[in-house]
């Protein structure tokens, strides 16, 4: 029914649990009491009592039929506690295992554990769960109830035995033809379920990142792909559920069939009226349902339960020793090991991108003269909501063309609203916000995306090559200046991992650190002349966040870092603190005088990690 893994894994969780399974095939055995004599005491109750003008006998024929009846109803509620026993710690050892692949994952991934993919896991696991209890339920009843109407017939009638099983067969024989293709459709419609859902999960999580680069169209597209290939495997799916029927019409029906056209002739054979009756009682009450439950159960949740334990199987590993955090992946862990990344021996020229990027830099404020500043924003007011304390109250603070500001303060601050306001993401409730001397406010995201670079916390990396991924906000940029790019910002190791800018990515393959970087990169090449990194660099490690830092601070236009380190803060020429109701600005040195908010922020980063304190910021 499906790959090797899922068949071994079915048998262990069987041969594991022999003794339960074994109580579960006993109480099926009386459950299916009916099964086995419903046939033979209608055929008495008909033969005995009633055509034999026995009122009274039939009614006790028919009362022994109804006390089996009660014997097996008893029998089911044993036959779920059983049906628990096995499928329970099955369930078990399923969670364990995802759980420790999550681990894994979340080890390599630098720390975060990817909740989508745990969420959809544990999801997965529930399925198997329940599919696994329905199969084990259908496939036990149609053994012991089709076995015991067969066996009540074959003693009722013996030749009616064969007309009834040999039509029964060939139904089964359709159904198992066709399961390898139901297989093969339901598998396709869970992968399609899981590219949509992992599409549409990383655009909203990159939500900021697509608005800043003006993708809507394009990730609504993608995602719009996705949709249509679901909507196709389900189709696919429904379609199949034809040959269900067809299955059911032969072996549950056709028995139903060669008994009445039959019927004349058996009775000139021999065969007394109630044996009729009682074979068609052990066909309509015994052998129908429960080939309609097999095959509904085995077609239908038999399948989803192969393809999603293979699913589980295939992405987390079994239970082993707990993962070693040394397994850093190249990018995130990568040290400045190819040649030029280090950022202390890197020259400006050699950092700056020759055919990328911005306009050559004009210097910082007071020597630029006529060149209006890279950000000024006058009076800038801004608040979630009518009711909302303001995150930002009357702020006038003005970032000349060239100059590396970093912007720290203490969580919930407003950092990320100012990053969002200065990209023109979102307008303020009253104040001014220029670009270059552009206003934000009425102007278009294709102009305002060639004005400046956001690049917010959780990158966007779309499906596609890695070349598309790194050219999307300049997309004539050639090969060299590419590559150059990608060594320039430490991501050598990344592009030889995954086959160079050729290779096909998969989102979801990579680490949060690879997606920063390979959005680094991107915005690296923009020729936007202003980029604001709103804790772009997060899941970098220190090494590999000073060069990205130190390859934006000398690609040439403005710098604008919303600062998670302190070393982010040290690196720039000037810093703003979130500190009280109006942010401070000064150099690191001025700032440690004046604010006590600042203060307290380098020293709480010193005591989590010394700061790299290596000037990489313009002079
Ligand atoms: N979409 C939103 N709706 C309502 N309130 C919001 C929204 N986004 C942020 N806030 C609130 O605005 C304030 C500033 O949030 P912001 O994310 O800008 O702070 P931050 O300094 O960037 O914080 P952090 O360092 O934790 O990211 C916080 O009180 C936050 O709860």
């Amino acid at each position: 029914m499906s790959g090797p893994g899922v068949r071994r894994t079915t048998w262990a969780a069987l041969r594991a649990r022999r003794r339960a399974l074994g109580r579960l095939a006993a109480w099926s055995a009386v459950e299916a009491l009916p099964a086995l004599l419903g046939g033979a005491l209608v055929a008495r109750a008909v033969d005995r009592g009633f055509l034999a003008g026995q009122f009274g006998t039939g009614l006790a024929w028919l009362a022994g039929l109804a006390a089996a009846v009660l014997v097996g109803a008893a029998a089911s509620g044993r036959v779920y506690r059983s049906l628990g026993a096995v499928v329970e710690p099955f369930r078990d050892d399923l969670a364990a295992r995802v759980v420790w692949g999550a681990l894994r994952d979340a080890t390599r991934a630098g720390g975060r554990a990817d909740s989508a993919s745990v969420a959809r896991l544990t999801h997965q696991v529930e399925v198997v769960r329940d599919t696994f209890g329905g199969l084990l339920l259908v496939v036990r009843g149609f053994l012991f109830t089709a076995g015991a109407a067969l066996l009540g017939l074959f003693a009722l009638a013996p030749p009616l035995a064969g007309a009834v099983a040999a039509p029964l067969l060939v139904g089964l024989a359709v159904f198992a033809a066709s399961l390898p293709a139901m297989v093969a459709h339901q598998r396709a419609q869970v992968s399609a379920g899981e590219r949509l859902g992992r599409s549409a999960a990383s655009a909203l999580a990159g939500h900021r990142d697509v608005v800043a680069c003006g993708a809507q169209e394009r990730v609504v597209s993608d995602v719009d792909r996705r949709v249509t290939a679901q909507a196709d495997a389900e189709r696919t799916l429904a379609r199949m559920a034809a040959l269900r029927s067809l299955s059911l019409g032969v072996g549950g029906w056709l028995p139903v069939v060669v008994l009445v056209l039959a019927a004349p002739w058996l009775v000139r054979q021999g065969l007394s009226a109630g044996a009729v009756l009682g074979a068609l009682v052990y066909v309509t009450t015994g052998l129908q349902p429960a080939l309609h439950a097999v095959v509904q159960g085995v077609g239908g949740g038999g399948l989803r339960y192969a393809v999603t334990l293979d699913r589980i199987l295939r992405t987390s590993p079994p239970p082993g020793p707990a993962p070693l955090p040394s397994t850093r992946p190249a990018a995130d862990g990568a040290p400045a090991t190819d040649g030029d990344a280090g950022p202390a021996t890197r020259s400006d020229a050699a950092s700056s991108p020759p055919a990328a990027g911005p306009a050559p830099r004009t210097g910082p404020a007071g020597e630029a003269g006529s060149v209006p500043p890279a950000v000024a924003l006058r009076g800038l007011t801004f608040r979630y909501g009518p009711h909302a304390r303001p995150v930002l109250t009357d702020l006038t603070l003005t970032v000349a063309a060239g100059e590396h500001v970093a912007v720290v303060g203490p969580s919930g601050a407003g950092k990320s609203t100012l990053a969002a306001l200065v990209s023109g993401l979102v307008p303020p409730e009253s104040g001014t916000v220029h670009l270059a001397g552009v206003p934000t406010a009425g102007t278009a995201p294709q102009e305002l995306a060639r004005l400046r670079v956001l690049l917010p916390q959780e990158a966007y990396v779309r499906t596609g090559s890695l070349g598309d991924n790194l050219r999307y906000l300049h997309p004539g940029v050639d090969d060299a200046t590419v590559l150059a790019a990608v060594r320039t910002l430490g991501a050598g190791p990344l592009l030889s991992r995954l086959g160079g800018l050729d290779a096909d990515l998969d989102p979801a393959a990579l680490s949060a650190g690879e997606r920063q970087l390979v959005a680094a990169v991107r915005a690296y090449l923009a020729p936007a002349p202003l980029v604001i990194l709103d804790e772009a660099t997060c899941h970098l490690d220190p090494t590999l966040e000073a060069t990205v830092e130190h390859a934006f601070a000398h690609r040439g236009g403005t710098l604008v870092v919303i600062a998670h380190r302190i070393s982010s803060a040290t690196r720039a020429r000037r810093v703003v603190v979130f500190d009280g109701d109006r942010p401070l600005v000064g150099t690191h040195d001025d700032l440690l005088l004046r604010s006590p908010v600042y203060r307290e922020l380098v020293g709480h980063w010193e005591d989590v990690a010394p700061p790299a304190r290596v000037p990489l910021g313009r002079p």
